[in-house]
Parts: structure tokens; sequence; C-alpha cells
């Protein structure tokens, strides 16, 4: 196995530099492309592989994208490496659970349209989701052929955040998906998030290709053999990973975490200057956000929004009992005890 292979598949550094002297010659590594409950999906190199767990790993702790250590005499899993990003969503249970949606993903591709479902608020909780799980994040503004202002939308979109890029394109045309290619190199990879209909099929379909050879297929090897395409992880004919799963699709933006100072980080440096360390924002004497507004330096409406997102962010991190307590109303309690967690992994 050559590491130009593995590189085909997203290895890199990172995850060579977790592995002992040996390591890989006696445990190759292998990348989950499919997860279920009684069963896991891995390509390596050498084509598609059916993988075991050892008794003390639950397939609740992987994701499609993980790097796992394989022993090869009987398929079964070592142990898994610690993923370069995670992207997770809050589980419904008596205690603050996670469950896994995609592991080692480079960029998440938040597509909206240049009409009825561009929304900032909408796209600020993508991109806090996109900060809270170390991604790259793109927005995608599709039907810009159906508007006379695309331009306009993708400006809108770049002022949402010190650091994201937007792009407008007609998702059907595949000469406009060219342009993607800087996110969608060899080995890359990336996820679609967005409401229903905003063209992430489109996309999906027009980056793929059923029919192509997968990493089974080695030059010379003109059998035809084709191992199946792996469909939770596809590759894009540029040679990119495409994580399509039904979490993956649906996927909620309940647990911001430190993502949204991150999004924010201009208001959250500002308001590292107000007069008081508890300062609200409201009232308050020598308040530096409420002079910003005033001053025309920052938009009062992406203010209230970064409040909003605060206060559900809280909300959303707490477990039933700290909801229990708050709705008894020991609300200043619970806040600072919710507080506390925020940030906090997993
Ligand atoms: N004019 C135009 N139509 C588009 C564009 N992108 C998508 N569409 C159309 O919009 C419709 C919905 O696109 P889909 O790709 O199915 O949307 P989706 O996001 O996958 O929707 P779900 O599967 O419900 O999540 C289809 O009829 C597409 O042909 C675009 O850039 N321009
Ligand atoms: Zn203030």
């Amino acid at each position: 196995m050559s590491d130009a292979s593995l590189a085909a598949l997203g290895w890199s550094d990172y995850f060579a530099t977790q592995l002992e002297p040996g390591e890989i010659e006696a445990t190759p590594p292998a990348r989950l492309c499919d997860v279920h409950r009684d069963r896991v999906q891995a390509m390596t190199p050498d084509g598609e592989i059916t993988l075991t767990l050892p008794g003390d790993m639950q397939v609740g702790n992987l994701a499609v994208g993980d790097w796992v250590l394989v022993d090869p005499s009987e398929n079964r899993i070592v142990r898994a490496l610690e993923p370069r990003s995670v992207l997770r969503r809050r589980a419904a249970g008596t205690v603050l659970m996670h469950q896994l949606i995609a592991a080692n993903v480079d960029t998440l591709i938040i597509v909206t349209s240049c009409n009825a479902d561009f929304n900032p608020a909408r796209l600020e909780r993508y991109l806090t989701l996109a900060a809270s799980s170390d991604t790259e994040p793109l927005i995608i503004l599709t039907k810009g052929d159906l508007v006379d202002n695309a331009d306009d939308y993708v400006r809108q979109a770049e002022a949402l955040s010190p650091h994201v890029s937007a792009i407008t394109l007609d998702a059907r045309d595949p000469a406009a998906l060219d342009r993607l290619s800087p996110w969608l190199k060899p080995g890359a990879t990336a996820a679609l998030v967005g409401s229903s209909g905003v063209g992430k099929s489109t996309i999906l379909n027009g980056l793929t290709d059923e029919t192509s050879e997968t990493q089974g297929n080695r030059k010379g090897d003109n059998k035809g053999r084709h191992t199946t395409t792996a469909r939770s992880l596809r590759p894009t004919r540029s040679g990119a990973w495409l994580i399509d799963t039904p979490g993956m699709r649906s996927l909620g933006m309940s647990e911001s975490g430190d993502g949204i100072d991150r999004v924010f980080s201009d208001l959250t440096e500002l308001a590292t200057t107000c007069k008081f360390s508890d300062c609200a924002h409201q009232s308050e004497p020598g308040c530096a956000i409420q002079a910003a507004i005033k001053a025309g330096e920052i938009d009062a409406d992406r203010f209230q929004r970064w409040e909003k997102l605060l206060a559900e962010d809280r909300y959303n991190s707490e477990t039933p009992s700290e909801a229990r307590a708050r709705k008894r109303g020991f609300t200043k309690k619970v806040k600072a005890s919710v507080q506390g967690k925020r940030g906090r992994p997993g």
C-alpha cells in the first residue's frame, strides 16, 4: 500500500503522526464509508471491506469518514484514529448525549438559494455548526440564474462573518460546478447541508458519477472489476469525497458550542471592551456594542441574531434536569452552571 493511494482516500500526516512505528504495516488503515447498526464498511487502497468491531467498541462511537486501523487476518477494527473534525447532533434522551454524523470533513458546503430560502439567521446557524465542528464553511447560493442580482446575495452572505466564502451558481450546469474545484481537490472531503429543495441532490449528482471506476481499480487492470460505489461516502469526478447520509441531510444546528464566538468574533471581541464584564449590551453605561451600533459600525439586526443564538445555545445545552430546575424558577443558578459548560467537547 502506497502513501499516495491512502492520500487519495483522505489520509494525511494528521493521522500518520498518531501511529506507532510498524503499526501501519501490521494494522493497515481503512476509512469508513458506511456505518450500520450491525456492520461497518470501509475503503482501503485495495477496495472495499466489511469490518467487525472489537468487543469493547460501540458502533455509535464511529462515523462515516473515520479512519480505523484493521487487523487484516480477521478484518476486525483494532482502534479508531482521532478525527480531525467531527459533525454531531444532540440526541434525545435523559442525559446530554451526542450522535456522530460524520468525521474528517474538510468543507461544510452550506447550500441555500438566491430567493425565499436566503435567510441570514439560518446561514449564521450553519456557519456556527461549521465553526464548532472544525470544518471550513463554503456557502453556495443556487438558482443564481433565476435572479438579476445574484452578486448581491454573495455580498450579503460574505458579510455574515469575517471567515466565510460564498459563490453563486446554477446547480444544474456542470461547467458551473467546476468552480467548486478549490474545495474538491483529490482526497478532500466535503458534506452538504441546507433546506429541502435548495439543490443539494442536483449538486451531488452533478459532481459524482455513478459509473466512474472507484478506488479498487488500478491502471493496467482491464478486467473491468468495479468495486461497489460507496453509498455514504461518494467519490467526485475530481477525486474528492462527498458525505451524503440521511443524518447529514437533516443535520440541525442545536449544538453550537464555541462556534458562535468564532462566527461573531468581531462582536465577541468588542464585547470584552464593555465597561462591565457581565454587560447585557442593552442600556448599560459604557456598552461598546451599543456605542458601535449607534455609530453605524455594526448592524443592529446582526447583533440581535447573535443574542438570539447565544440564548438558544444556552437553552439547547441544558440537560433535562437543568431544564426542570429552570422551569421551577432557579433561572440564575442554572444559567451559571450551563454557561460553565459552553465549549466543552462532546
Ligand atoms: N433554476 C435552477 N433550478 C435549480 C437549481 N438548483 C436546483 N434546482 C432545481 O430545484 C429543484 C430541487 O433541487 P434538489 O437538488 O432536489 O434539492 P435538494 O436540496 O436536494 O432537496 P431535498 O432532497 O428535498 O433535500 C430541482 O427541480 C432542481 O432542478 C439552480 O441553480 N437553478
Ligand atoms: Zn455591552
